[in-house]
């Protein structure tokens, strides 16, 4: 008898419990999906275009990053829902041209600050230019600027020069063997020594070894991985907490980490030690530096590993851009006027100077469209909006939202170029077809006060590397390379080898 009432108390006791596990689990989920529901709705983004489904889940633009396609179809949702779009729950993404420019990264206030879920501190724990927050930033950048200022750039004149011979003695080589040339390794091995003898006071070796070294080559790798596991940490409180744990926080990554870091650590700490042969980016800095505006070793450290990641891959994406659009067929008249601009005015490298070279008109537009078409920075920079929120383009955005102008969707829409997708250098001299073009929307080294430290040298850079190319070798495009600009991009473009059959050009022509 007892055992009966025992067995019906038991049944009552876990039937209200399911009961109540069932009611708390639908109550939440209630709340939880009456909340994305209102979010997408009803809540204050609700009235800025995109699809649905990105409106009510991350999950779309996470899938599409995650495949590398995310600024494809950033683009085509810019073409079909206008100048704003919601492109994430939270995100607004903007190819408004200049005044979107100037609303999100310009010194006006109320500034968004550089979204701490995309730009990490090091792993020295130091943050450097990039990542430092408003005050430190100011004070960093205005230290570093004597780096990167035109009298600085004068005293790099030599140092250029010489890596651009370099770089066309070791292609001479190849090309002499008949081979085809990977024009996109040499390229970044030229720009990594460049960047290696700015920053440490000598070159990397690598143009000499014909290779990346494995350092860059992980560099590169991290590209990829590091926008997966972002889109994992993006996913939820839980994915990120678990990711920070098993994979950020594990002794093998820490390790793999700091020897990652220790490669420029130690090259810097050397460089500290002693005085190079020629100028480089810290000898005005450290002739400089004086009480507080001085750089800490850790800053010294962080800045170094910035300037070997922003200021290599990036001017070497370009230039091999450049390369592949003008052997297009449909460029080649833009190639040949490039070819007698060059030609006519200098013979050899060690005719150039930077000043020189800096005055050629066409090939500033043949840069300028190159950057136009196929940015080395083609993805967004998020800013998070001030609590208080802010206006962009007559809009108001309310606070803690992702807001960024998408570069690539911006560069190629219509509603600011004609003929976007063609590559044409025209535009940017004037010619009357291109008049209705918003040539202001393109700021491929970002704008404002975070906007690219190395613009100056990385135009330097080109220019000269561009023209000691177009001196010394006629090129053709190999057939394995016909589309290789058809690239997925995580953060940058993931780039095969740029295969080219290179004739040296003959002296007497
Ligand atoms: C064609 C070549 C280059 C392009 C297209 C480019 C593009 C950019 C862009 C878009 C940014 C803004 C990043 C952001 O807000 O997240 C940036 C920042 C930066 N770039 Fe470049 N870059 C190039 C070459 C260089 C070179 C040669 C250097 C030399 C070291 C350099 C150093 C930097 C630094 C230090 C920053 C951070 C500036 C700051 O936060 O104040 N870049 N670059």
């Amino acid at each position: 008898m007892s055992t009966g009432t025992e067995n019906t108390l038991e049944q009552l006791t876990s039937t209200s419990f399911a009961r109540l596990a069932i009611t708390l689990t639908v109550l939440v989920a209630t709340t939880y999906y009456g909340r994305v529901l209102y979010d997408a709705f009803l809540g204050p983004l609700s009235k800025f275009p995109g699809p649905k489904l990105r409106a009510l889940s991350k999950v779309p633009g996470l899938y599409t990053t995650i495949i590398g396609r995310d600024a494809y179809v950033r683009s085509s949702l810019h073409e079909k829902y206008g100048p704003i779009v919601r492109v994430n729950p939270t995100e607004l993404s903007f190819n408004g041209g200049a005044e979107a420019w100037e609303a999100i990264y310009s010194f006006k206030k109320p500034k968004p600050v550089r979204d701490p879920q995309f730009y990490a501190v090091g792993v020295n724990g130091c943050p450097d230019v990039v990542t430092a927050d408003e005050a430190n930033h100011s004070r960093q950048r205005k230290i570093l600027s004597t780096g990167f200022s035109d009298q600085a750039m004068k005293g790099y004149e030599p140092l250029l020069k010489s890596w651009a011979e370099k770089m066309v003695t070791e292609m001479a080589k190849l090309a002499s063997k008949g081979g085809e040339v990977d024009m996109l390794k040499y390229l970044n091995c030229t720009t990594f020594d460049i960047m290696g003898d700015l920053a440490f006071g000598e070159g990397l070796g690598m143009l000499e070894d014909g290779e990346l070294s494995p350092w860059v080559q992980t560099i590169f790798g991290a590209f990829k991985a590091g926008t997966f596991w972002r889109c994992v940490m993006q996913y939820s409180a839980l994915t990120s907490w678990l990711v920070g744990q098993l994979l950020f926080n594990s002794k093998q990554v820490r390790v793999k980490q700091w020897e990652n870091f220790e490669y420029c650590q130690s090259r810097m700490d050397k460089r500290l030690a002693s005085e190079p042969a020629h100028s480089d980016l810290w000898s005005r800095i450290l002739a400089k530096s004086d009480g507080a505006e001085k750089l800490s070793r850790d800053e010294f450290h962080s800045n170094a590993v910035t300037f070997m990641v922003a200021g290599t891959e990036t001017t070497a994406t370009a230039l091999s851009g450049l390369i592949y659009l003008l052997h297009q067929d449909e460029n080649r008249h833009a190639l040949e006027k490039l070819k007698d601009e060059v030609r006519g005015r200098f013979s050899s490298v060690g005719d150039i100077t930077l000043e020189s070279l800096a005055r050629l008109e066409y090939m500033h537009a043949i840069i300028q469209e190159g950057l136009r078409v196929y940015p080395p920075a083609p993805s967004q920079l998020p800013r998070r909006t001030p609590s208080a929120g802010m206006v962009v383009n007559g809009k108001f955005i309310p606070g803690d939202i992702t807001i960024d102008v998408h570069p690539l969707a911006t560069f190629k829409s219509s509603t600011h170029f004609k003929n976007p997708q063609q590559f044409r250098p025209e535009r940017w001299l004037g010619n009357p077809e291109y008049k209705d073009d918003h040539l202001d929307a393109v700021e491929p080294f970002s704008y404002g006060p975070q906007n690219c430290l190395g613009k100056s040298l990385a135009w330097h850079e080109m220019r000269l590397l561009l023209a000691a190319l177009i001196l010394n070798f006629d090129v053709e495009l190999a057939a394995e390379s016909r589309n290789w600009i058809d690239q997925r991009i995580y953060v940058l473009w993931e780039k095969k080898p740029l295969m080219c059959a290179l004739k040296q050009v003959s002296k007497s022509s």
